[in-house]
């Protein structure tokens, strides 16, 4: 069984890597990612400055997924853009680099700093924190995102891509979908970010589980993955060209499968590889190759966006 994937130029020798925010925020913990048996790697969302994020607790994993406001503790541009540019391309596992300025400004910043780099790794411009207290997130204002998508593509000539936040109405879908079609070198959306605002309450105790914003996080883990399979379809379906990178509760290989099966090139590992650690990262890739193997398939294009309706 072949689990590689070839995309945007690069050759991965599997699909699976972190999510961003997860696994991702230090240089000990991004060398975790990459010397694991995931097949690429990205940094955690940041700004130009450094941020130490919202007070704690402000991440909770439940028999169902996680819920966070973190608030985008992260160490700063320069520190990510650092580790960039003495990171091994060489050795065959991708880097990407999320960058979630608290304006736009901020993001063509760091865009105008990393083009000038010339860095072989690939932008993923989030447009979707849910967890920064009376800043409302970019994805869900369609003319913003177009507006902030055309200067992007004018400062960064290279290929990049976005973090959306989950979309929940195909009005919505078709939308966003416009929006995006109408930048050639975004070449791919990773769909979803958490689910928004949601809120875990401690029955014991009668209270909420995090700190930040009296309680409300976004939702990670299995609690999306209905969710995040129907962004995966639809925006495969809508953004013709482009390519799309799963991510939202994907615990096993049968998750991994899913979105592949519902069209994402490649998938990212949030909640799971949170609370399990690396070890995660093959024991997916084992999974989804028996999985495979089951099935009769030898490759992942033999299966990718073969998705079946009734
Ligand atoms: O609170 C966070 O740091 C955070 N948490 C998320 O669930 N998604 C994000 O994009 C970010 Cl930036």
């Amino acid at each position: 069984v072949d689990l590689s994937v070839s995309w945007l130029g690069l050759a991965m020798a599997n699909p699976l890597y972190n999510a961003s925010g997860v696994m991702c925020r230090s240089v000990a913990e991004l060398e975790q990612v990459r010397t694991s048996a995931a097949g690429a790697v990205i940094t955690k969302s940041c700004t130009p400055q450094p941020r130490v994020g919202n007070p704690e607790p402000r991440y909770c994993a439940t028999p169902l997924g996680s819920i966070n406001s973190m608030g985008l503790p992260n160490a700063g541009y320069h520190y990510y853009r650092d580790y960039a540019r003495s990171y091994p391309y060489a050795a065959g596992k991708p880097l990407f680099l999320s960058l979630s300025g608290m304006t736009l400004d901020e993001n063509l910043d760091m865009l105008r700093d990393l083009a000038a780099a010339e860095l072989p790794c690939l932008p993923e411009v989030n447009l979707s924190c849910p967890n920064l207290p009376g800043k409302p997130q970019l994805g869900y204002d369609f003319q913003a995102c177009r507006e902030a998508l055309t200067q992007i593509a004018r400062v960064y000539p290279g290929d990049f891509g976005v973090k959306l936040p989950p979309y929940f109405d195909p009005v919505h879908f078709a939308q966003m979908a416009e929006v995006l079609n109408t930048f050639p070198t975004l070449r791919f959306v990773t769909c979803i970010n958490s689910i928004g605002n949601g809120l875990v309450i401690d029955v014991e105790h009668e209270s909420v589980v995090i700190k930040p914003k009296d309680g409300l996080g976004g939702l990670g883990g299995s609690y999306v993955l209905p969710t995040a399979l129907a962004n995966v379809r639809e925006f495969y379906r809508l953004l013709p060209g482009k390519h799309v990178v799963g991510c939202g509760g994907i615990n096993s290989g049968r998750e991994a499968f899913m979105h592949i099966l519902a069209g994402a090139t490649v998938v990212q590992i949030g909640t799971c590889l949170y609370e399990e650690g690396e070890g995660a990262f093959a024991r997916i890739l084992d999974e989804l190759r028996q999985l495979m193997a089951q099935k009769g398939y030898q490759c992942l294009d033999d299966f990718r966006g073969k998705l079946k309706t009734l």
